[in-house]
């Protein structure tokens, strides 16, 4: 295992390598962020599988299971390990810092695995029944550009597209390190198209996991699952809520009414949650999200919540120490503070406004950038990018 210095290699504004120690050092953050535990840890927490973990919204609600909640087991994520020409993924080191953090006595897991797959379900359900008997709460957090239906083993591919006609819009691009604002001219999806990002993306794979729990006889009486979804401004409607994603996300919220009704007689719940809008490796594959976080960014500075802030609420209210809080469809709310109505005129007026010329003064670019580094584990304040590092990292052990 050698030391050797890595430099960041950019395509475009994302990154082809990774730097374990700056990846370490936002896991670091994300624990200071999170609140302390209120009582002594008995060892006895509540038990979550949650299945995206080492990224976004995913590994927030992980690092504030482990660290407010004390829970124990298991977290699951597809990260790619280091090779010849490339280090590991970013969620591979944050993944094996949050196992760190979880301390030598911490009883939660991490498995690398594809999670459509009946492999993961079968090892993740055996490791998860001999160890506990049981499951408190599953936290379903993916996004992935693609799933293998197990049962018949096609390949679906989702397609981030308008549905009825043609998406134009306004996009953050750079220049070098130069913002500018160009265009984007996107032709509706064909059926096929979207039917695949709803198989990828939709809540197919969430009911799997959910019956796969309840057939083993692993899902305990207060048992709440949720699934992870977005609603968003008008502004991006027309590529999100109401494109192919869209789709796939009302198919999520309506899985989530399914398993409600089958988990009831159980004692369970479930429900989606809409999170507010994030810089992660999911958001930055979406036409003008870039621009219009940047721009919601500057209209909201740190009113901007964060995802601890917001995993924080949530599992406030998924152990019960707060009330839930549903909007008329079921769904938990988490995004008050982007949806707000005075917010969203505010980022609409920035919006019409934005042009290469303006954007300094409208965007928040060079927050969005750092943000986008971070996610590599660059441009983290502390990490020194000159000192060789251990690219060379275990897979936590556990399971
Ligand atoms: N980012 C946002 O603005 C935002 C806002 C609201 C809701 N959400 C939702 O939150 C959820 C997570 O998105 P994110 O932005 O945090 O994504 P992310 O890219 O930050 O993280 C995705 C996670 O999924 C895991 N993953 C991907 N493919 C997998 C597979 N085949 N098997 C197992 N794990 C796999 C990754 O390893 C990672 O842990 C999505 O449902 C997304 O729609 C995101």
């Amino acid at each position: 295992m050698t030391l050797r210095q890595i430099k960041p290699g950019n395509r475009g504004f994302l990154y082809v390598n990774s730097h374990p120690a700056g990846c370490a050092a936002v896991v670091d953050e994300l624990w200071q962020q999170t609140p302390a535990p209120s009582g002594p840890d008995t060892g006895a927490g509540p038990v979550a599988l949650i299945i995206g973990s080492s990224a976004g919204y995913g590994l927030a609600a992980t690092v504030a299971a482990l660290r407010t909640h004390g829970m124990r087991g298991l977290g699951i994520a597809f990260e790619a390990p280091e090779t010849e020409r490339r280090t590991a993924s970013g969620g591979w080191y944050r993944t094996a810092r949050t196992a760190e953090l979880a301390g030598p006595d911490g009883d939660f897991a991490f498995l690398n695995a594809d999670a459509f797959s009946d492999a993961a379900k079968e090892q993740a359900l055996d490791h998860l029944a001999a160890r506990y008997g049981r499951v408190d709460h599953l936290v379903y957090s993916v996004a992935a550009p693609r799933r293998t239906d197990p049962a018949t083993g096609e390949v679906h591919h989702s397609a981030i597209k308008p549905l009825g006609s043609a998406y134009r819009a306004k996009t953050l691009q750079f220049d070098g390190d130069t913002p500018l604002v160009g265009s984007l001219e996107l032709d509706p999806a064909v059926d096929a198209e979207r039917d695949a990002t709803v198989q990828v993306m939709g809540g197919a794979d969430w009911k799997l996991w959910v019956d796969a729990l309840t057939d083993r006889g692993l899902v305990h009486p207060g048992f709440h699952t949720v699934a992870l979804t977005y609603v968003g401004s008008d502004l991006t409607a027309p590529i999100y809520r109401a494109g192919t994603i869209g789709a796939a996300k009302q198919h999520l919220e309506d899985t989530a009414r399914r398993l409600q009704q089958d988990l009831a007689p159980l004692g369970g719940q479930a429900h989606t949650v809409v999170a507010g809008a994030a810089v992660t490796q999911a958001s930055t594959a979406i036409p003008s999200i870039a621009l219009y976080t940047s721009l919601l960014r500057a209209e909201l500075g740190d009113g901007f919540r964060s995802t601890a802030q917001q995993a924080t609420a949530l599992w406030q209210q998924l152990t019960g120490a707060a009330p839930l809080q549903l909007d008329e469809e079921q769904r938990i709310r988490l995004d008050g503070w982007e949806m707000d109505e005075e917010v969203q005129a505010a980022v609409h007026a920035r919006w019409a406004a934005a042009t290469t010329d303006t954007l300094a003064e409208l965007a928040d670019t060079d927050w969005f950038r750092a943000q986008v580094g971070r996610l590599y584990g660059w441009h983290v304040p502390g990490t020194d990018y000159d000192a060789p590092v251990r690219t060379t990292v275990p897979w936590p052990s556990g399971i």
